[in-house]
Parts: C-alpha cells; structure tokens; sequence
C-alpha cells in the first residue's frame, strides 16, 4: 500500500480540528461539561501537536519536534484531567501538568541528540497513559459501563505500542530519521495515532451519555431522600411479583409499614431532623432484607416491603425482626437521638387467580391501621 503522505496529513488535521470542535459543541449546558471542555482542548492540543509536527524541515530543529511532542504531552495531560473531572475528584493541582515542563528541559539537555529525545518523549507518554489507565482501573471509583471498556482497550493498546517503540529506541532497531520527510512508517504511526484518538473519544462521550442515563433512570424510579425505590418503581416491582406468584402459584407477602407519631418528630426537632429519621430507618429496614426482597418509599412517612416466596408465617416474622430493629436504632442528629418506632401491616400467603396488587397493598394497609389503632409500634396480620 502506497500512501500519499502530504494528503493524509491534511486529512488527519483536519478531521483531528473537527472531533475537537464538535466534542466542544457538545459540552455546551451539559452536566459533565468540564470534563468535556477539557477533552476538546486535549483534542485541540493533539491537532496544534499534528501542525507543529509538520513543520519539520521548514523551522530550525529540533524545535518543531519539541513544540509538537509537548503539545501531544499537553493533550494527554488534558485528558487525564477530563477523566478526573468526569470521576469528581477534587482538583488535579499543578500535577497533571507537571510533565509538560519536562518536554522543554529534556529539549535543552539533548537538543543534538535526537534518538536520546524520542526514547524520552516515549517514556513520558507511557508514564503518562499509565496514569489514565490507572485512573480507569481504580477500584476505589464506581466505574463501569462500555465507555469506559472502549478506554481501557484502547489506552491499553496504545501503550504497549508505545512500549514496543521504547524497546525499539533503546535497542537501535528504531531508525531515528532527520524527520524532514515523513516516510511511509510514520504515516503508518499517524493513521493508527489519529484511530486512537478518535476511538477514545467516542469512549469518553459514551461514558458521560451512560452517566447521564443512570442519573435519568435513578432521577425516574428512585426515592431520592432515602435512596430507596419510590412509589412508581416499587408499584411495579410489587406488581411484576403479583403476576410471577399467580402464573407460579408461589407465595407472596406484603408489608406496609408507617412510622409512628412521626408529626411530633417533625415539630420537634424540625423537618431536617425528621428527613434523617426517614433516612436513618430507610438503611436499618433494608440493611435486614434479602437480595429478592424489595422495599421502596410508598407516601411521606411509609414504606412497603414485597417478600416473593414469603409465606404469612415468614412475613409476621420478619415483620416483627423489622419493628424491633428500628425501635432499637435512634437517630443521631447532632446532640439529640432520636427514637422512632414504626407500625406495620401483614398480608401473606397463597397468591390466587382473584388477587391484585392494589387488593395487597389494601389488605396490608387495613392491617396497618389495625397495628395503629391497638397503641402504634406492632405487627398486625390482614384478616383478608
Ligand atoms: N421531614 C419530613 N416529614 C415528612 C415527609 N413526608 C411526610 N412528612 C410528615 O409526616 C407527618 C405525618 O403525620 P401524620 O400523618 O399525622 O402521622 P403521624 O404523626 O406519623 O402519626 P401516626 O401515623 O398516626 O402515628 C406529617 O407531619 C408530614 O409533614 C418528609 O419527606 N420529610
């Protein structure tokens, strides 16, 4: 394959200027847009890089190879600062960009020594492509997604090239070139340089548009002061386990529960204060249930639990296990604990042909009613 080296040059600018002007566009009034601000400028320095680059044989060396390899070190210190902002860590400091000065130090001390220059400029992109990898792969952040993958393999694949051409400049295979003209290899180098920035591009818009979708969805069926599943989302989890006990025949509870006097908590101590005791009861109730159990935040002060395969003997067991738990579990705020004590309601058993999640919910809701009625901080059973 012969390339012709001016015209890929001009392509490769050029499609290098427009990624970095439409990953720009894109951050405009986005959630994430100082990570993306900081990925378009890095890919904005890898453009400027390819242009001073090309001035090789038309300015003084080793100059254009200096200005070009500290912008390429510069678009790499940018995108470790768009993954830092994108993971919300608390400032990169000067660190980042501490590589940078390294690239005109190393130009001063080995300007007449070009094959010293390259394996050092090689080294430095590695440590530097080590950090992002390292960044992506730390288990302290909650990371996942596909993005976040096409990053891994790509940077992965990068270094070992870079570390390929290391060995390559250490051992002299190498050739170290006057870099006037641009031989078929190094266009070779360009077109698989430009795939990988491009390749971790898309990588990086896909993990921020995955976030953004996590956070519609968490914003659509979450609770957002407990954590729990609000209203909607365990309606329908209460409903899909309905439908599975009925074509199953399987058993099915259900659980509603309302904290006690939670109005006297509220004046009191004050709304924020009875925020807490909602959240602090919301852990202790979930921390106690099984993975297949589900509980969400059904009204203000109430929560309903869904137990597939619980008969009524199990549930009014766990039930009580539930009461106890919060009874025993004050909530701290600030010198205060304060206590609090839930009421709950039992419907379970055998789900026939008849029932209806809305028929649950009222049976246990009666039953909760009950537990009110007969002085609050019980578990009553429906009669239904
Ligand atoms: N802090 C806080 N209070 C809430 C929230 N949602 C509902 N409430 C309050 O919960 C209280 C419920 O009061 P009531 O329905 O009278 O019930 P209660 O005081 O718990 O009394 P019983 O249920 O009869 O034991 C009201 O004061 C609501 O304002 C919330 O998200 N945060």
């Amino acid at each position: 394959m012969k390339l012709d080296v001016p015209t890929l040059f001009v392509a490769v600018t050029l499609l290098s200027l427009l990624t970095a002007v439409w990953v720009c566009v894109m951050a405009w009034g986005q959630p994430s847009r100082e990570a993306l601000w900081a990925w378009g400028a890095a890919l904005l320095s890898f453009f400027a890089g390819n242009l001073l680059f090309a001035l090789q044989g038309h300015a003084p060396d080793p100059l254009p190879l200096i200005s070009g390899n500290l912008a390429c070190a510069a678009s790499l210190a940018l995108m470790q600062l768009a993954l830092w902002r994108f993971q919300l860590r608390k400032g990169l400091g000067l660190r980042g960009l501490l590589p940078l000065a390294l690239v005109p130090l190393f130009g001063l001390l080995f300007a007449n020594q070009q094959r010293v220059l390259l394996g050092l400029f090689t080294l430095l992109f590695v440590v530097q492509i080590g950090l992002i990898l390292g960044a992506l792969l730390d288990p302290a952040q909650k990371q996942h997604g596909r993005g976040r993958y096409i990053l891994l393999i790509t940077f992965g694949a990068v270094e070992l090239m870079l570390l390929a051409r290391l060995l390559a400049v250490v051992l002299g295979w190498e050739r170290v070139g006057s870099g006037v003209e641009l031989d078929q290899w190094q266009a070779m180098v360009f077109i698989a340089t430009l795939a990988a920035v491009i390749s971790v591009t898309l990588g990086f818009v896909y993990m921020i548009m995955e976030r953004a979708e996590l956070r519609n969805f968490e914003l659509a069926m979450k609770d957002m002061l407990t954590g729990l599943s609000n209203r909607r989302a365990i309606s329908d989890q209460l409903h899909a386990a309905v439908a599975r006990a009925q074509r199953q025949g399987q058993l099915l509870s259900v659980l509603m529960m309302d904290i006690d006097h939670f109005k006297r908590i509220n004046d009191s101590y004050g709304h924020q204060a009875g925020d807490r005791v909602l959240h602090g009861i919301a852990q202790t109730l979930s921390s106690r249930l099984r993975a297949q159990d589900q509980i969400g935040r059904f009204g203000g002060e109430e929560f309903l639990v869904v137990l597939p395969d619980t008969g009524l003997d199990g549930a009014l067991i766990l039930a009580e296990a539930l009461r106890a738990a919060v009874e025993a579990t004050p909530t701290q705020w600030g010198v205060h604990s304060i206590a609090a004590t839930i009421s709950i309601g039992v419907r379970g058993g055998v789900v026939t042909g008849a029932d209806t999640a809305d028929g649950l919910v009222g049976a246990a809701d009666a039953a909760m009613y009950q537990a009110k009625a007969a002085g609050r901080n019980r578990v009553e059973q429906s009669s239904r």
